[in-house]
């Protein structure tokens, strides 16, 4: 049978609770918008493929709570992480001002190795804008990240942001390769149940994971 994927990464959404992490998960698997704020509960994931330079990319993408009582949970998925969204909602100068604290807890909990991404969500809401195109660009410069503003409402820049994640995954892991295949498909031990396209996952407050 044919390989499904050549690399397996694991990639992380984090930012404040309404920023829209869940909204630009759903956008970028799905397809889909929900419209209510329903808070993540711990952590859920989602999977997909991309096909990079030819190589067959699976993705796991963790979308964490932005809720300070699940920050305990949450920190614990930051060492398995080879890339992390940094998301904050442009309409909210607070969450984006959180975005320095978010840092600081990757560099202190991820690997050194980790790629960071800044994502400004919410772009279609122009007029309740409270942080200019400008201040995320000079933000993600500072950290030397790379920046999109996106809008999981109307899809802008979603594929976009998730491929240039996984792109720089890609780039720095590229020399052992075949080594992260071998010890990420260990470390998750998830391979029997990653199988179906789609499958995703939910962990509950008592760090009990139910698939769906
Ligand atoms: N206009 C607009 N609204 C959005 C966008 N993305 C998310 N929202 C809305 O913002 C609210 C919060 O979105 P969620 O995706 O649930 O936020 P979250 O960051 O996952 O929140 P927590 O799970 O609590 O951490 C919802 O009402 C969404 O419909 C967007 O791009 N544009």
């Amino acid at each position: 049978m044919a390989k499904q994927y050549d690399v397996l990464f694991r990639l992380l959404l984090l930012g404040d609770s309404g920023v829209g992490k869940t909204c630009l998960l759903c956008r970028f698997t799905d397809n889909e918008f929900h419209p209510s704020h329903i808070s993540t509960i711990g952590v859920d994931f989602k999977m997909k493929t991309l096909v990079i330079d030819g190589i067959k990319v699976r993705i796991q993408i963790w979308d964490t709570a932005g809720q300070e009582r699940y920050q305990t949970i949450t920190k614990q998925y930051y060492r398995r992480a080879q890339g992390i969204f940094l998301v904050y909602d442009i309409t909210s100068e607070r969450s984006f001002q959180h975005i320095m604290k978010w840092a600081s807890d990757v560099d202190e909990y991820a690997p050194q190795k980790v790629q960071k991404i800044l994502v400004g969500n919410k772009a279609d809401e122009e007029n309740r804008r409270q942080v200019a195109m400008e201040q995320g660009s000079k933000l993600a410069e500072a950290y030397g990240m790379d920046f999109f503003e996106t809008s999981a409402f109307t899809s802008q820049n979603i594929t976009e942001t998730f491929t240039r994640l996984a792109e720089r995954v890609l780039t720095v892991h590229k020399k052992d390769l075949d080594l992260l295949q071998t010890s990420l498909t260990n470390q998750l031990d998830l391979t029997a149940l990653e199988e179906e396209e789609g499958l995703c996952g939910h962990m509950t407050e008592d760090h009990k994971t139910c698939w769906c």
